[in-house]
């Protein structure tokens, strides 16, 4: 069966030149078919604080109204999305960058409220055309995904990268054998978040359901770790949560 590495790499990577391009060596020497999926959250915070905007986040996910859907268009789509491609290009990638509007990759519709909170634009996924991606991978391409979304009737949505990068690797699981990676700043999962030496090995959804419970998971690291049990459930081979530096080591968190 094919093989498929999907990377996700967040906002504190995408903040800092000499990681990101170090993540981004790491990723150019990856054999075979690949996707990137990046964030860009902690850019968009710093552009809409500049517009005077204010950055409101519940669970790990922005509320996103009509001023704060132009920020991160303008970010993800524009700045992060094509600053990681030119990069990527100058290593012999083939890069091609993309929305989830562009070719209709990715398709969403606007998140309804929940617990009484309207999140605005926010998409939540409802298709991904895996065939349309497995075509350009054929061909040598590496799509280079932004996290924005469509609805179909002209509007952009915000949706959150973690899930853009798990519905991706959902979409390819019908056609290969998947490994998504989770990559951030710190080396995995961690039962103390203030120690770095503190990673859980293994996360199952019971062990999700008691780490959130008494706190351990929290802020982002919640709809990080529920992509990566979606993932698993819908037939994703591998899927690990880990430092950036370490793509393709041994260590980090894997979700099972
Ligand atoms: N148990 C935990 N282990 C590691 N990080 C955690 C944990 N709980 C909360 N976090 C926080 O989650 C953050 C990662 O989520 P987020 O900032 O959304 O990452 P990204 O931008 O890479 O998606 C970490 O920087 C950390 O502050
Ligand atoms: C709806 C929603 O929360 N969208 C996210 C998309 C960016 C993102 O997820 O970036 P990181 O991976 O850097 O956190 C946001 O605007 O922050």
């Amino acid at each position: 069966m094919k093989k498929i590495i999907i990377i996700k790499v967040g906002g504190a990577i995408v903040e800092h030149e000499g990681q990101l391009n170090q993540l981004l060596d790491q990723f150019a020497q990856v054999d075979g078919p690949k996707i990137l999926v990046h964030g860009g959250g902690r850019r968009a915070t710093k552009v809409a604080t500049s517009l005077s905007i204010e950055s409101k986040m519940v669970d790990g996910r922005r509320i996103t109204d009509a001023d704060m859907l132009k920020v991160v268009t303008m970010v993800y789509g524009g700045l992060v999305n094509k600053d990681i491609v030119a990069r990527l290009q100058a290593r012999g990638v083939n890069a091609l960058g993309l929305t989830g509007a562009d070719a209709d990759v990715i398709r969403s519709h606007r998140r309804p409220l929940k617990n009484g909170i309207d999140y605005g634009f926010v998409g939540d996924v409802d298709h991904v055309k895996g065939d349309l991606l497995l075509t350009w991978l054929d061909q040598g391409i590496v799509p280079v995904i932004a996290p924005l979304t469509h609805d179909g009737q002209g509007h952009m949505l915000n949706t959150n990268a973690d899930t853009m990068a798990s519905e991706t690797a959902k979409a390819l699981a019908a056609y290969a054998d998947v490994t998504l990676v989770y990559c951030f700043e710190k080396p995995g999962v961690l039962s103390d978040p203030a120690d770095d030496n503190s990673v859980i090995p293994v996360i199952t959804r019971t062990d999700f359901d008691r780490l959130t419970a008494d706190g351990t998971i929290a802020g982002g690291m919640k709809p990080k770790v529920e992509n990566a049990l979606a993932a698993v459930s819908a037939g994703v081979g591998r899927v690990i949560i880990t430092q950036a530096s370490a793509i393709g080591q041994e260590g980090g968190t894997v979700i099972q």
